[in-house]
């Protein structure tokens, strides 16, 4: 395997651990110098080796890396760190939220991976990686650093906790501008958590700046491990569907960029070996209150030109990010995708859809976070535009709902700073009720206390009696 610069081209050793490229500073993908090789087997050969192993007991292939000859064949067996990792379901969405909607869609409930967000995916990768570096070169101190809004900082710390020695973690977090649950998840995991003022664009910064200078493994999704960790996510989703992508939408959140571009990636090598005749069709979405890649998308093919673009609060907080690192690799990818027979969108939703859309979702059964919700509302808005009629679509709920219930209490007690411009739709709104006083409980024998609740209860609720 080689690194890839996305500018210039230039092929680099993965003995290294690189980031940019040292000819050009562009961003990197990696690059399987056999691929060519690959594409002498069937694609059909290729699905019943992949379908074969659904049945494996081998702890290294049970997670992500049953795909592992598309993702980093270099990685010896115990090289690989499984944590029960990828293979999130894919839930039909409940028939009422179809028929509203009036389209057939899933989530695929990523929340459901062991820190409950997709980014465990590329911390398999990456800390996979690492490993086998330890193994090689004999590292005896790596110290690992990212940035984050709160997902990727719970994943590395988990990971790190996992791998131990020589490893140690550091993560880095805009103050204030995680949720309180994914705060305490790299705390939980023993990892040193260091805050700045700001938002996720400037600890983005500082990481990048300590790894030019520093001798830190920077795990942002910058490092390219992680993409091919997250490529899983698209194999997954052929695979669910019998490798038939056709008909089919992807709706996958933008933050950083990376899980795009993983997606993307996945999509082709898929399609280059002949696994899938069909590419599906593939819509970002982004918020108004952090949309560079979409206002990009935007503009006339000919003249666009891409500008950072300076965040707003966003109840998508994983997505907050203005000026995503992997955006050249989109660029690159998303040209590739569309001339592989493949169609890249990217849509942009307003920050009130995105809190109705994710209540509605788990109104109806499934556990979409404030991104699950984001993919929801971008399914509405591009419905309602005609950009999707038939097909069939994917929502990435990127982290489990639990962990963004922040927002979902600001929304039913409608205490929303005004700068996220979300109002509740009381019908939406649900709170719990009280059923008897602790006063009238002190002044009852346990059992008239349990009949007098129970009268309560269904006189508020006007039950029939036997
Ligand atoms: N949403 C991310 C932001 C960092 O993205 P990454 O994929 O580059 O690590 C987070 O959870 O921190």
């Amino acid at each position: 395997m080689e690194y890839v610069c996305t500018k210039c081209n230039a092929r680099h050793s993965i003995d290294e651990l690189l980031y940019t490229c040292p000819s050009c500073g562009g961003v990197l993908l990696l690059n399987d110098r056999d691929f060519a090789e690959y594409k002498k087997i069937p694609g059909k050969k290729w699905q019943k080796l992949f379908d074969e192993r659904r049945a494996s007991d081998c702890q290294a292939l049970k997670g992500i890396f049953r795909y592992y000859e598309l993702m980093a064949p270099v990685l010896e067996e115990e090289d690989i760190v499984y944590l029960g990792d990828g293979h999130s379901p894919v839930i039909l969405a409940s028939k009422e939220l179809r028929e509203n909607l009036g389209i057939d869609f899933a989530f695929k409930h990523e929340g459901q991976n062991p820190s409950a967000s997709f980014k465990d995916r590329g911390m398999a990768g990456v800390f996979s990686y690492l490993r086998a570096m330890v193994r090689k070169h004999g590292w005896d101190d790596i110290l690992t650093v990212c940035a984050s809004t709160g997902d990727t900082s719970a994943a590395a710390a988990l990971y790190g906790a996992y791998v131990g020695s020589p490893i140690k973690t550091v993560v880095l977090l805009p103050e204030g501008k995680v949720t309180p649950q994914q705060l305490s998840q790299p705390l939980g995991s023993g990892a040193t958590v260091l805050q700045i003022p700001g938002v996720f664009d400037d600890c983005m910064k500082v990481v990048e700046h300590l790894a030019s200078h520093y001798r830190v493994a920077l795990l942002n999704s910058k490092n390219s491990w992680r993409i091919l960790g997250q490529e899983s996510y698209a194999y997954e989703v052929a695979q669910e569907y019998r490798w038939n992508m056709k008909n089919k939408a992807l709706f996958v959140p933008i933050g950083n960029a990376g899980n795009i571009t993983a997606i993307m990636s996945g999509f082709i090598k898929m399609k280059k070996l002949d696994i899938i005749d069909e590419l599906p069709r593939i819509f970002g979405v982004q918020s108004h209150h952090a949309d560079p890649v979409y206002q990009y998308y935007h503009q006339v093919k000919e003249n666009r030109v891409y500008h950072p673009v300076e965040v707003k609060p966003s109840v998508a907080q994983a997505a907050m990010i203005g000026n995503p690192v992997s955006f050249p690799r989109v660029q690159k990818l998303a040209a590739e995708y569309e001339a592989l027979g493949g169609n890249f969108n990217v849509v942009q939703v307003r920050e009130q859809d995105i809190m109705n859309a994710m209540i509605i979702a788990n109104r109806h059964g499934h556990i979409a976070c404030t991104q699950g919700g984001e993919c929801l509302a971008g399914l509405f808005h591009a419905k309602q535009q005609g950009k999707i009629a038939h097909e069939f679509a994917i929502l990435d709920a990127t982290a489990h709902a639990l962990k963004f219930s922040g927002f979902q209490e600001m929304y039913f007690e409608n205490t929303f700073p005004p700068e996220f411009g979300v109002v509740p739709k009381e019908n939406l709104c649900n709170r719990p009720h009280s059923v008897i006083s602790e006063e009238r409980k002190k002044s009852l024998s346990a059992g008239e206390y349990a009949e007098e609740a129970a009268r309560n209860i269904a006189g508020f609720m006007g039950l029939a009696k036997r």
